[in-house]
């Protein structure tokens, strides 16, 4: 039977969240994982939700990324395990260094809780093979540090190895600044690790999951890992 591990930290807020889908949606076993306890090897995927871990204090998810369950987090992902980051998950996910770029501040430095749409720029991937290549989904986003950067290199590297899942883009599919929300390099929303079994995003599909939040956009995603 399939078993998702949704971690929490002090301070994450979007786990119950995410539980619900799993379980009321998908029908899918999800249990909540204190940060304090170990990853076993016999879950099918592992999700860093979103919220405000230790309070975003020194830079969101730094705090978090020196846990110990970190560790067992990359170790589970070294054997091949789904790892799936979502907004302060993103976070954690760059700073410990399991996926490439860095999460700064907005360019307008506020705090923003919008819809936006974004492309699908890679399907070869467990977690985006259920959309077509290009394919344009409304999911939103709730951030303050949610502007991605990278070196130059890494930047090549990424877009070369087909490391970029989704870009911002306007509801005709069109990148553009205006669609950008947070000033995000090339308006990327997320990416993959090399090996592809690691995604962070910031949107949050877990809020388009469910056609009472007006969209579903959001659930191939969470489904992918199931
Ligand atoms: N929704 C979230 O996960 C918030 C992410 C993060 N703490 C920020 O504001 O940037």
């Amino acid at each position: 039977m399939t078993n998702i591990a949704i971690i929490k930290f002090p301070g994450s807020n979007c786990d119950l969240d995410v539980k619900k889908i799993y379980e009321e949606i998908l029908d899918v076993k999800a249990e909540l994982i204190w940060y304090k306890q170990d990853i076993e090897k016999d879950y099918d995927g592992v999700i860093i939700p979103g919220g405000f871990s230790y309070g975003d204090y020194l830079r969101s998810g730094a705090i978090a990324a020196k846990t110990p369950i970190m560790e067992s987090i990359k170790e589970y992902a070294d054997n091949g395990g789904k790892v799936f980051g979502i907004c302060n998950g993103f976070q954690i996910l760059t700073e410990v260094g399991l996926l490439p770029g860095t999460l700064m501040t907005n360019k307008y430095p506020k705090f923003k809780c919008q819809s936006t749409y974004i492309r699908i720029e890679s399907n070869s991937s467990v977690f985006t093979s259920n959309y077509n290549e290009n394919e344009v989904i409304k999911i939103p986003i709730a951030h303050k540090d949610g502007n991605y950067i990278a070196k130059e290199k890494t930047y090549r590297e990424i877009k070369e190895n087909d490391q970029i899942a989704f870009k911002y883009v306007d509801e005709k599919g069109r990148t553009t600044q205006k669609s950008n929300p947070n000033g995000s390099k090339d308006n990327i929303a997320g990416v993959m690790n090399q090996e592809k079994n690691i995604l962070g995003m910031m949107p949050h599909p877990e809020r388009a999951s469910d056609k009472l939040l007006r969209s579903n956009d959001g659930l191939k995603i969470l489904k992918s890992i199931t």
